[in-house]
């Protein structure tokens, strides 16, 4: 799993698909690539989960392709070892115990029984799974779902908001179980609508809005764009840290009383012009923007109706 450009795992190449007059996709493309976390986020109703079903071939596209592993889901011959899905923590058998359902599903695909008991294991369902999956909780539900995509032990795993109805520590599970998937190698494909959820877990993002990538991009470089490399400084001597940095190439800006705004030199240039010209300085802050706040700065156009009145919305 070495050499990513040839072992691209999924690949969504234009998808556009119409539900009636809504058009859900519109020329998504995106690669998802393995031993990383790729989360895959957007607002409500941006395509996330239509992208995915065409993905599994439950949906199709009018144009475009989907592809796992350089070919259509529904070529392959035993799916659940390529790829394994979450798609709706719902879709059980309310009588079966977690473990019977498991059983059933791993006979179906010629998986052994043996490896039923490791994926309760990893998917942390424990006693759970000798007791009737109707009376699960959401989280539960997601873990049975989860543990069911791991059965053929795939290289692929796409999973579609899968921190709904957790609780905090169920968030917490989440977020160290897709990092230990993709640090095996695994491609691992996360849908979310909130970016906090991903926060500490994805490694790289693929932002949506109507039916389009808006952004496809590691998470480092979202957030170094969206702190635009602005540094807070705190110095009793405002006017002479402004002339010295300013005569580095800094841009400079008073912020308050003691405080300016340095753009154009990294903080530890600007520490160490300061403590050469003897100015007195004692707070340098690099501004580190949230994971969120990049994701609205970069959705603030694709979100539909936010902020416009009632009547007004054209759509
Ligand atoms: N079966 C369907 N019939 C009609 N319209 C649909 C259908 N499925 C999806 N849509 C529409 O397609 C668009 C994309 O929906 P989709 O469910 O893929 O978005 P999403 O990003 O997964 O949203 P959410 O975060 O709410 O799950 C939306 O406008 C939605 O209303």
């Amino acid at each position: 799993m070495s050499d990513e450009s040839t072992k691209a795992t999924i690949e969504v190449i234009g998808l556009r698909k119409r539900f009636g007059p809504q058009l859900a996709l519109d020329g998504m493309t995106f690669t998802v690539r393995p031993g990383r976390v790729t989360g895959f986020v957007g607002p409500n109703g941006a395509g996330k989960s239509t992208t995915m079903r065409v993905i599994l071939g439950l949906d199709a596209a009018e144009e475009g392709k989907a592809l796992v592993d350089g070919v259509p889901y529904r070529t392959l011959r035993r799916p659940l070892r390529h790829l394994g899905a979450l798609l709706d923590a719902s879709a059980l058998q309310p009588s079966r115990t977690a473990r019977n359902h498991l059983l059933w599903l791993a006979h179906s695909q010629g998986v052994s029984g043996r490896r039923v008991d490791e994926v309760i294991d990893q998917a942390g369902l424990g006693t759970a799974a000798r007791r009737k999956a109707g009376g699960f909780s959401l989280g539960m539900r997601q873990r049975l779902g989860i543990a069911a995509a791991l059965l053929g032990d795939p290289p692929v795993v796409m999973l579609d908001e899968p921190f709904n109805g957790l609780d905090p520590d169920g968030i917490v599970w989440m977020r160290g179980f897709l990092s230990s998937l993709a640090r095996q190698g695994r491609a691992v494909l996360v849908s979310s609508h909130l970016m906090s959820e991903l926060e500490d877990t994805a490694d790289h993002l693929v932002v949506i809005g109507r039916g389009r990538v808006v952004a496809d991009t590691s998470v480092s470089g979202l957030l170094a764009e969206a702190s635009g490399g602005r540094v807070t400084l705190r110095t009793s001597a405002p006017p002479r840290a402004a002339q010295v940095l300013h005569g580095a190439g800094a841009t400079v800006l008073a912020t308050g009383p003691d405080t300016l705004g340095v753009t154009g030199l990294p903080d530890e240039e600007i520490v160490a012009l300061l403590a050469r010209n003897g100015v007195p300085f004692s707070q340098v802050s690099a501004h580190r923007a949230t994971l969120e706040e990049a994701y609205m700065a970069l959705t603030r156009d694709a979100v539909e109706y936010r902020g416009i009145p009632a009547g007004e919305a054209t759509r």
